[in-house]
């Protein structure tokens, strides 16, 4: 269980009940099809960055909402078993826990239906409530798979009173309000979400840089473009030349949650390790997500403090 003292690293997003079915093709419309293996996976962005920011050992807390119902109740339970504080999770009879219903057939592709559901049902009051947390963390996280107005209010709220702000604009919205970018000290997006941004297709680390570079002129103080195995470009208001640190080459055998436990890494290592730079906090964080990619699923493949090389702490 976590100490007691304010959380280190707060989280105000999203929790998603993953209800995956393995086919050998995916349905046509009106279709009715077998499947050969059925799963239930906890996820949702903020509840996975969140996840690896625990499980790296920060004292951690979840702001976010879910439904009066089995899916909610056990995703507070998974939150409890990982050491996160619940004290803000709310429960909410006017809407189901979100869920996420994919199916996966043999050749890897997938057709995914998301009901965001409790999630958009977070709002100001919960925020309110939660304010002397927000207030008093060393890192708040936010995305967008809640309702940006809300996300935005969480990062105004930490940013006004000196807490870092880590901002993950996921899903991309085109029409970004331009206060996220004035009010994230870091802003961790993946290719696709670059090019949605900034119109710039990234293909490379120079192609990152430029993104770097646009982003930095919306008022971000450090940009961050992940590239998948190719680990990601940096560029920040005092360094302003992109800088790419690579990720070490591993074999990966299903990269699904890597951008999360990412920026869940990138949390921890703010929060806990404040005197290194942020290259090596980025460093250290491909580390950890290139372990994520070794292991199957979202939340199941993130690693434990225990289980990693002890020099990284
Ligand atoms: N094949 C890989 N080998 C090593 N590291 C990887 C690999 N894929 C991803 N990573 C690590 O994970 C980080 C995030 O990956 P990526 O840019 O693919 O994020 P993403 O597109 O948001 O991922 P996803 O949507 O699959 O969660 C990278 O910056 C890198 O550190
Ligand atoms: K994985």
């Amino acid at each position: 269980m976590a100490a007691a003292g304010p959380a280190e690293v707060v989280v105000v997003g999203s929790c998603m009940t993953d209800l995956v079915s393995l086919t050998t093709r995916l349905p046509k419309a009106g279709e009715t099809i077998h499947g050969h293996k059925f799963f239930i996976g906890f996820g949702g962005k903020g509840a996975n960055q969140c996840i690896q920011a625990a499980r790296l050992g920060a004292k951690t807390l979840m702001i976010c909402k879910v439904g009066k119902d089995s899916f909610g109740n056990d995703y507070i339970e998974n939150f409890k078993r990982n050491g996160i504080s619940t004290d803000f999770v709310g429960q909410t009879e006017d809407a189901a826990t979100g869920a996420a219903s994919i199916i996966v057939n043999s050749e890897g592709q997938n057709v995914i239906v998301i009901v965001a559901g409790a999630n958009l049902l977070l709002d100001s009051e919960d925020l309110k409530r939660a304010a002397n947390a927000i207030c008093k963390a060393k890192v708040i996280i936010c995305q967008l798979e809640i309702t940006p107005a809300i996300s935005l209010e969480a990062l105004k709220m930490a940013y006004s009173n000196g807490v870092k702000t880590l901002f993950n604009p996921a899903p991309a919205h085109a029409e970004l309000d331009p206060q996220f970018y004035t009010h994230s000290d870091i802003f961790c997006c993946n290719e696709s979400e670059a090019e949605i941004l900034t119109g710039i297709p990234v293909g490379s680390p120079e192609d990152a840089g430029k993104v770097g570079l646009v982003l930095l002129e919306r008022g971000c103080k450090l940009v961050i473009v992940t590239l998948g195995a190719e680990g990601c470009v940096m560029i920040s208001v005092d360094e302003p030349i992109p800088k790419h640190v690579p990720a070490g080459k591993v074999r990966a055998v299903d990269t699904t949650g890597a951008g999360d436990s990412f920026v869940g890494a990138l949390a921890f290592f703010m929060a806990c390790y404040p005197n290194l730079s942020m290259e090596e906090v980025i460093r250290k964080s491909n580390f950890i997500a290139s372990v994520s990619v070794q292991a199957s699923g979202t939340q199941s493949s993130y690693p434990y403090r225990k289980d990693l090389p002890q020099d990284l702490f």
